[in-house]
């Protein structure tokens, strides 16, 4: 089943004091199946934040399709798009993005809270996802009394709360260190092995694109390259570095 379906999807920022247009997506098209764990990388510069930007609905595209679940999200008003991201996207961001004003179930609970959800079922719902975390022993724990692998932890709980169609990860490990950044791919991983969350993740990192089942390579704003993994998680990361030397550019 597909989730997410890109058509020719372009994006130009118009020429603004004195910098030139730029067209950052130049005709991307690419489809995600259910269950799927897909890596977006690419050079500096090469598109993937306006990319993410646009699948989750902060921004518009300037021409092209994006469907999630069936949907056609750039035909979407704003209060409409925003009400859709809540209900199917889930995001795990390269800071984590926890508030230190509510305890951890709170920040875990607070999608289904705006949601209105009933009470009980937020309490179910937040136990279960702590336990599969094993993070049950933090729910009275505030983000700066944990450590960053909890918070890790955390904020996966959180992009799962609501049953999200799709988890958006923009650079997981972008701050981290190779243990901590072992341990979030390793909790991604398991959302998409255990619960077969589907997954898109825009990195940098060679090694945290390892993890992924299939990686599209981008630049200039097009799709330049796609490549699965047989599994061999090792042998992935060396065809990930072939790549991205044939494909070249500072990443
Ligand atoms: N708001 C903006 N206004 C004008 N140009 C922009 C804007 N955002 C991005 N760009 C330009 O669009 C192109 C693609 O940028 P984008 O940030 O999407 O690339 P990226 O692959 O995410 O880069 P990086 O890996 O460095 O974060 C670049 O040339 C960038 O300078």
């Amino acid at each position: 089943m597909e989730i997410l379906r890109v058509n020719s999807l372009t994006k130009v920022y118009n020429a603004f004091k004195g910098a030139k247009e730029v067209k950052a997506l130049d005709g991307i098209s690419l489809s995600i199946g259910k269950g799927e764990f897909v890596a977006i990388m690419g050079p500096s510069g090469s598109g993937k934040t306006s990319l993410l930007n646009i699948l989750s609905g902060v921004d518009k595209g300037t021409s092209g399709e994006v469907y999630l679940n069936n949907r056609d999200i750039t035909t979407m008003k704003k209060d409409e798009v925003t009400l859709f991201r809540r209900k199917n996207i889930g995001y795990i961001f390269q800071d984590f993005n926890l508030l230190d004003s509510l305890t951890l179930e709170e920040n875990i609970a607070l999608p289904l809270i705006l949601d209105k959800v009933n009470p009980k079922n937020i309490e179910n719902r937040v136990n279960e996802l702590m336990s599969f975390f094993n993070i049950e022993d933090l729910k009275k724990k505030y983000p700066y009394n944990i450590s960053g692998g909890e918070k890790q932890r955390v904020a996966a709980a959180r992009a799962l709360i609501n049953d999200p169609a799709i988890v958006f990860a923009d650079e997981p490990t972008g701050n981290l260190d190779s243990k901590s950044s072992n341990n979030i791919m390793g909790i991604m991983g398991k959302m998409n092995q255990d619960i077969s969350s589907t997954v898109l993740m825009v990195t940098h990192d060679p090694f945290a694109a390892s993890f992924c089942k299939r990686v599209i390579f981008i630049k200039d704003g097009k799709v330049k390259m796609e490549i699965n993994s047989n599994g061999d998680r090792k042998q992935f990361f060396d065809k990930i570095l072939e790549v991205q030397s044939i494909i070249g550019g500072v990443s």
